[in-house]
């Protein structure tokens, strides 16, 4: 069955499959979001009966649920590389994505593209022939008004993220604001990322291209499809 509105049991076969792949002595990229929390929950089960890894944090939402559920913790800023990372995304075409609905864009990007092996969770609502969701874009706050004129230049509709239980907008774990860009369909995701990471002020974009190498699509019958995407 086709699941339509990213259902919880779509995400958790496609978070813990992904989380079964890791082996002892892995270093682990804890993605953001909450496909990605169900992998970080199934390797808190698999420490609990064994497992000796360690993760590594995306934003302040995967460090609290990895403490909580006892995956023990290594500082992005002490390591260089990673042997596996799982994230999630909020849409995915032809191996490409679209991250950064979480505002974790920029952590996930630095973490996802250190690792070995990255390995994208989704539900098979997420997957499209053609990438179109609004590209997060994390700015500078002196720069919000700048670099909104620069997407609008590049065909872009750019609108400041607010935040949903404050007045205001959102703020990053950096300190920073989130402009999601709406380009309609990208049908070159690698110019369209070439130009805004050429931006000023511009601190990381929600277009992760020719990053992903495995692909875990969860159905909401608990089905989950794995394919290479390199
Ligand atoms: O990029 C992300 C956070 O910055 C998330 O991975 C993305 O928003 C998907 O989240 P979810 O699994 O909750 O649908």
């Amino acid at each position: 069955m086709k699941n339509t509105d990213g259902s919880e049991a779509a995400k958790r076969t496609a978070g813990e499959s992904a989380a079964d792949l890791v082996s002892d002595g892995d270093l682990v990229g804890l993605g953001t979001g909450s496909t990605a929390a169900h992998a970080i929950r199934r390797l808190g089960d698999r420490v609990d009966s064994g497992l000796d890894v360690a993760g590594v944090a995306t934003s302040y939402q995967s460090r609290e649920l990895a403490r909580e559920v006892g995956v023990p913790l290594e500082s992005l800023a002490d390591v260089s590389r990673i042997d596996v990372a799982i994230d999630g995304a909020d849409q995915v075409a032809d191996g490409n994505l679209v991250k950064g609905g979480g505002a974790a864009h920029t952590r996930e990007k630095v973490v996802d593209a250190a690792a070995d092996r990255f390995v994208v969770v989704v539900d098979d609502s997420k997957v499209a022939d053609v990438l179109s969701h609004p590209v997060p874009v994390e700015v500078l706050p002196d720069a919000r008004a700048t670099v909104a004129e620069t997407v609008r230049d590049a065909g872009g509709d750019p609108e400041l993220r607010a935040a949903e239980r404050k007045d205001g907008p959102v703020v990053t774990d950096n300190g920073n604001l989130v402009l999601d860009c709406d380009f309609g369909s990208v049908t070159e995701p690698a110019a369209l990322a070439r130009r805004l990471s050429g931006i000023p002020g511009v601190l990381e974009h929600g277009l992760f291209v020719g990053l992903a190498d495995e692909l875990h699509v969860g159905d909401a019958d608990g089905g989950v499809a794995t394919r290479s995407v390199r």
